[in-house]
C-alpha cells in the first residue's frame, strides 16, 4: 500500500521520508526544496506488519487549488492516484496554518493520520498541543514526531497501515462553489480558517517568548537589510569558497592525490614493458585523467557540507529576501534566487527548482540563466586554472561565482527586453524559517551524497570520455599509432582543430586540445579537467609537497602556452558556454518550448565567448599595450551577436506598440 507524505512546504516531510526509507533525498531548511514526487518502500526496523509499505514523499503545499505547479504535483497525486492512507505532516510550530491544508485532506475520502512533527521544538518552547481533544475535532488520528530523531515515527506508520480501507469524516465540508469566482473562494476559505482557528484555540497553547523572538528578529533586520544583507552575503559566499578552494579542500585534496598518484606509480611499475599505447591509455588516459577530476573531490565536498550547513541554519532564505529586491528590477523574483544558490551544488536540481516560480516568463528565464552560476563540475576547473595560473590569488574564484551572478542578471534584462513582458510587476513572499544550530548530520549527509555522485560520475561518463579522448589522439585517421611529436594529425586533433581557431578570439592562440577539453565539456564538466590532463599528459594537478593547487614549476601553465588573461578567458568561456548535456535536458523539460530552449543555449553561446572575447583582448590591451590575436573576427561574432538582441528587442518593441494601438 502506498503511504503519502503531504503537508506544508518546510513541515519535514522529506526528512520523515528519508527516516521511513532510509533514502537520503535533499532537506532544507527552506519552503519548496522538493520539487517532484518520490517513492521508496519503509524500511522494516519502522513497521514489522506484512503488509509492503510505499512511503511518497511530495512538495510542500499550503492548500488543495495549486498556484505552482510543484504544487499541482501533490494536489494532483492526492487527488488522482489514490494513495492508501495519507500521512499529513504538521508543522506543530505552526498549527493554525497547516490546518487550514489538513481540512481539506480529509475532504477527500482517503484516511489521515496527521503527525504533528517538529514537537521537540514546540517543547522547547514550552508551548502545549493537546493531541487528544485535536484528534477528537478533525475525526482522526494525531501523532507527535520529531522527523529528525525517529521518534514517533514507528507509531505513524502502524496507525496509516491499520487505517488502511478505512472510512473517515471530514470535520468540515466545503460546500459547492464555483471554482472560477475569486469572491467566492475567498469567502469559502475564510470559513474554513475561522473553522481551523477555532480548533487551535481549543488545543494549543502558546508560551508567548518575546525576548528570543526579538533576537531572531533583531538578527534578521540585519541579515535582510539591503546594504549590511549584502555585504554580508558576499562576505560568506567568500568564505565558503576560500575554506573549500583554498584552505581546508586544498589540503584534504593533496592528501587524495599523494594517494592517486602512488597508485598510478603502482600501475605504471606493473605495466613498465607493456605496449606503449596500452600504457598510455590505462596509466596517462584513464588513471591520469580520471585521476585528475577525482583529485578535486574534496574541494567539491567541502563546499557542499558548507552550503548544506548555511541552507540548515536558516541563512539561505534570509539571502533570496536581500537578493530579491535586485532581482526585481531585472524581472525576475526572489525566487529566482533559489535556483542560483541550489547552482552553486549542480544545474540539474536547480533548473528543476525553478518549478517554484509561478509566473511562465519569469520561470523559463530562470531556468535558461541558472547555469551561469558555477556548479560542483566548473569547480575543478575554476581550481585548476586558478591553481595554474594565479596560485596566490584568492579573488579568482569568488570572483567567477559573483561574474555568474552578474551575468544571470544582464541576462534577465535581455531576456526582459526581447520578450517585451516590460510592464508586469511580480511579488515574492518567503516564509523565513527559524534559525537553528545548523545540524552535521545534515551537512555530512549532503556532502557524502554528493562525493558519491561525483565518484560515480568519474567512474562512468568521465572514464568513458577520458578512454575516447586518450584513443582518438594516439591514433591518426589511417588507424595507425601517432608518431611522438605529429600530434597534431591525430583523429582528435583534427576533429578540434576547426573549433581551434574560433577560439582564437579568446586564448589567442590555436590548440586543438583547448577545444577538445572545451568540447568533452559539454558532456560533463569535469570533462575539462580529464581532457586537459589526457591531452597535455599533465597527471598530477595539485602538487604534494607545495601543498598548493598546481605547484610552482607550474608544468600546467607551461604546457598549455597560453597567457595569464588568456587563461582567465579560456576558463570564463568554459564556465559561462551552456552546461552540460543533462543540465540541457532538465532545461528543455522545464521550459517545455522548443524555441526558448534553443533561445536559451543561443544566449549562453553568445555570453560565454563575448565574456571569454571581451576577458582576453581587454586584458591583452591592458597588459600587453595591443589587441590580442583574432580581434577583427572576434568584433564580428559580437557584432552579430548584438544586432540579433536589438533586432529583437526592437521587434517586441513593435509588438508593444501594436498592442497599444488595438487597445
Ligand atoms: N527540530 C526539528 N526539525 C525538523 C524536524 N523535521 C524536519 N526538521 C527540519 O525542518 C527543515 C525542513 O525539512 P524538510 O524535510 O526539507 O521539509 P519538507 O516538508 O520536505 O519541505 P519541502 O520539501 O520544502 O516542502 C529541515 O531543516 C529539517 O532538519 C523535526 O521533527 N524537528
Ligand atoms: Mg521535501
Amino acid at each position: 500500500m502506498r503511504i503519502a507524505l503531504t503537508g506544508n512546504p518546510n513541515s519535514g516531510k522529506t526528512t520523515m521520508y528519508n527516516a521511513l526509507t532510509g533514502r537520503n533525498e535533499k532537506i532544507g531548511n527552506w519552503a519548496g526544496v522538493t520539487v517532484d514526487k518520490k517513492e521508496y518502500p519503509v524500511k522494516k526496523d519502522h513497521y514489522n506488519g506484512s503488509k509492503e509499505l510505499i512511503a511518497v514523499d511530495l512538495p510542500g503545499a499550503y492548500s488543495m487549488s495549486p498556484f505552482t505547479s510543484e504544487e499541482s504535483i501533490t494536489s494532483g497525486y492526492v487527488k488522482n492516484e489514490h494513495p492508501d492512507v495519507i500521512v499529513n505532516i504538521v508543522d506543530a510550530t505552526n498549527l493554525s496554518r497547516s490546518l487550514f491544508f489538513t481540512t481539506q485532506l480529509l475532504e477527500l475520502g482517503v484516511p489521515v493520520v496527521v503527525a504533528l512533527n517538529k514537537s521537540d521544538i514546540n517543547e522547547k518552547k514550552g508551548n502545549k498541543i493537546d493531541e487528544k481533544t485535536l484528534s477528537e475535532k478533525l475525526g482522526c488520528p494525531v501523532i507527535k514526531t520529531t522527523s529528525t530523531t525517529d521518534t514517533g515515527l514507528k507509531e505513524v506508520i502502524q496507525t496509516a497501515a491499520d487505517l488502511e480501507g478505512a472510512g473517515q469524516k471530514a470535520p468540515y465540508v466545503q460546500g459547492d462553489i464555483n471554482l472560477h469566482d475569486k469572491k467566492e473562494v475567498e469567502a469559502a476559505d475564510r470559513k474554513r480558517f475561522e473553522f481551523v482557528n477555532a480548533i487551535v484555540k481549543q488545543v494549543e497553547n502558546r508560551k508567548v517568548l518575546t525576548k528570543e523572538k526579538n533576537v531572531g528578529d533583531k538578527i534578521d533586520a540585519v541579515l535582510t537589510n539591503p546594504v549590511s544583507g549584502l555585504i554580508i552575503f558576499a562576505a560568506i559566499m567568500f568564505l565558503v569558497f576560500y575554506i573549500s578552494q583554498s584552505t581546508l579542500g586544498t589540503w584534504l585534496a593533496d592528501i587524495l592525490v599523494g594517494w592517486i598518484e602512488t597508485f598510478q606509480n603502482w600501475v605504471g611499475g606493473l605495466l613498465e614493458n607493456a605496449n606503449p599505447f596500452l600504457y598510455a591509455l590505462l596509466v596517462d588516459g584513464i588513471i591520469g585523467g580520471v585521476g585528475a577530476v577525482v583529485g578535486f573531490l574534496p574541494l567539491v565536498m567541502v563546499m557542499y557540507f558548507l552550503i548544506a550547513l548555511l541552507e540548515d541554519c536558516g541563512y539561505m532564505a534570509r539571502a533570496t529576501v536581500v537578493l530579491d529586491p535586485i532581482f526585481k528590477r531585472v524581472g525576475l523574483s526572489g525566487k529566482s534566487v533559489i535556483p542560483m544558490i541550489i547552482g552553486t551544488g549542480c544545474g540539474i536540481p536547480a533548473i528543476m527548482a525553478c518549478r517554484t516560480i509561478r509566473n511562465e516568463r519569469e520561470r523559463r528565464t530562470t531556468a535558461m540563466l541558472a547555469t551561469f552560476m558555477p556548479c560542483g563540475a566548473k569547480l575543478p576547473v575554476i581550481a585548476l586554472f586558478t591553481g595554474a595560473f594565479f596560485p596566490h590569488s584568492k579573488w579568482v574564484g569568488p570572483l567567477m561565482y559573483f561574474v555568474g551572478i552578474l551575468l544571470i542578471l544582464l541576462g534577465a534584462l535581455l531576456v526582459k527586453a526581447v520578450t517585451g513582458m516590460k510592464y508586469r510587476k511580480s511579488f515574492f513572499i518567503i516564509e523565513l524559517p527559524e534559525y537553528k544550530v545548523p545540524s552535521l548530520k545534515i551537512g555530512c549527509l549532503s556532502m557524502l551524497n554528493r562525493g558519491k555522485a561525483y565518484i560515480k560520475k568519474a567512474g562512468t561518463v568521465i572514464l568513458v570520455c577520458n578512454t575516447v579522448v586518450q584513443i582518438m589522439q594516439s591514433f591518426n585517421w589511417k588507424l595507425q599509432v601517432v608518431a611522438e611529436g605529429a600530434e597534431s594529425t591525430s583523429i582528435l586533433a583534427s576533429i578540434a582543430g576547426p573549433f581551434a581557431t574560433l577560439l582564437i578570439p579568446v586564448v589567442g592562440i590555436a590548440a586543438w586540445q583547448l577545444a577538445a577539453a572545451s568540447i568533452t565539456g559539454f558532456i560533463a564538466k569535469e570533462n575539462v579537467v580529464g581532457t586537459l590532463a589526457t591531452v597535455y599528459a599533465l597527471t598530477n594537478f595539485i602538487d604534494t609537497d607545495e601543498l598548493a593547487l598546481v605547484g610552482s614549476g607550474n608544468k600546467v601553465a607551461m604546457a598549455m602556452g597560453i597567457t595569464k588573461v588568456a587563461a582567465l578567458a579560456y576558463l570564463m568561456f568554459n564556465l559561462y558556454t551552456p552546461p552540460c548535456f543533462a543540465a540541457l535536458g532538465a532545461m528543455n523539460s522545464e521550459m517545455q518550448s522548443g524555441k526558448w530552449l534553443f533561445a536559451g543555449i543561443c544566449l549562453q553561446l553568445a555570453t560565454g565567448f563575448t565574456v571569454g572575447f571581451l576577458v582576453y583582448q581587454i586584458g591583452t590591451l591592458i597588459t600587453t599595450g595591443a589587441l590580442g590575436a583574432g580581434f577583427v573576427g572576434g568584433l564580428i561574432a559580437v557584432c552579430i551577436f548584438a544586432a540579433v538582441i536589438v533586432y529583437l528587442i526592437q521587434r517586441a518593441n513593435r509588438a508593444i506598440d501594436t498592442e497599444y494601438q488595438l487597445d
